[in-house]
């Protein structure tokens, strides 16, 4: 059965938007699934109102196409990336705002590889309980814990937010690299430090959001779930306030583990959806038509 997102599916040459599949999960250090976050979050996004009216728009009239999702080489996580970087590099080299749905968080680094290949200089905002800034984890240089490890060695500035969960030598190397790191226990005591955040992040940004950021409470369907987490409105009125401020050049939706939970997987279609229809606003494609 062909999965595209929300009601109807825009096809490839109208399409402004991309949405692309990403099931591969072989990175994960604990619980599984993620490789079926892609097709819950397809499946959920057609029972989503069309219109939103938070934004006064209706995102799908950007032109929403699904992609066909992208296959993975279960032995060999490097061809496996290799094969997320081309297929992202297709649809950027198209012209088309990519919109990645994982999978575990290792995919992160092919997709922003091919975003600096094909648009140029952008700093990185990873919305995480995890800094995933370990050199290697359980072995592999490739694992989930890993991707900001590798991007903050290829030259990526780094704005992290909602981070819970990092061992010392990831805070040593975040200070030493001028990682702008907003913890989650900060946020709660002081609220979103929204200035500070932009302030951190260059004019041209790729949005890296780990659904594990958002608190069990809201999203108990991911594969390293952590307490004290974001409310669905700190995350909200983070994305609005980067997209009214910054050029999003691409984002990436990662770490969805179904588990029978449905309203997070409604929470995770409707982020996306949301996002989408920042980045029409942005982006000049969509016009709020007020309330
Ligand atoms: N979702 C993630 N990025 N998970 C990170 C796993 C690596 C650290 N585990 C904690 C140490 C266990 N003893
Ligand atoms: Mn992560
Ligand atoms: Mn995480």
């Amino acid at each position: 059965m062909r999965l595209f997102f929300g009601e109807r599916d825009t096809p490839y040459e109208e399409a402004r938007v991309v949405v692309l599949p990403v099931p591969y999960d072989l990175s994960l250090s604990f619980l599984p699934g993620a490789r079926r976050g892609p097709e819950a979050i397809l499946l959920a996004s057609r029972e989503l109102e069309p219109f939103l009216l938070e934004l006064g728009v209706a995102p799908e009239e950007v032109g929403i196409h699904a992609a066909e999702p992208v296959p993975w080489v279960a032995g060999s996580a490097e061809e496996s990336h290799a094969l997320i970087r081309e297929a992202a590099l297709t649809h950027l080299r198209a012209g088309k705002f990519l919109v990645a749905l994982g999978g575990d968080h290792s995919i992160t680094h092919p997709l922003v590889q091919a975003h600096r290949e094909a648009l140029g200089a952008f700093s990185l905002l990873h919305i995480d309980a995890h800094a995933d800034l370990y050199p290697e984890w359980q072995g592999s240089v490739y694992s989930h814990a890993s991707p900001f490890y590798r991007l903050l060695g290829e030259g990526f500035p780094l704005v992290q937010v909602g981070i819970r969960a990092m061992d010392q030598d990831s805070l040593t190397l975040a200070r030493a690299k001028g990682v702008a790191l907003f913890p989650a226990h900060r946020l709660h005591r002081e609220g979103l430090p929204l200035r500070e955040i932009l302030e951190a992040s260059g004019e041209r940004v790729y949005i890296s959001l780990d659904f594990d950021a958002l608190d069990p409470s809201v999203m108990p369907s991911v594969g390293t779930p952590l307490p004290g987490g974001l409310s669905y409105r700190q995350v909200v009125d983070l994305l609005e306030a980067v997209f009214r401020e910054k050029e999003v050049v691409g984002m990436d939706f990662v770490e969805l583990s179904p588990n029978g939970q449905f309203h997070a997987e409604m929470t995770a279609a409707q982020l996306v959806y949301h996002a989408i229809g920042l980045k029409g606003l942005q982006a000049g494609w969509l016009e709020a038509r007020g309330l």
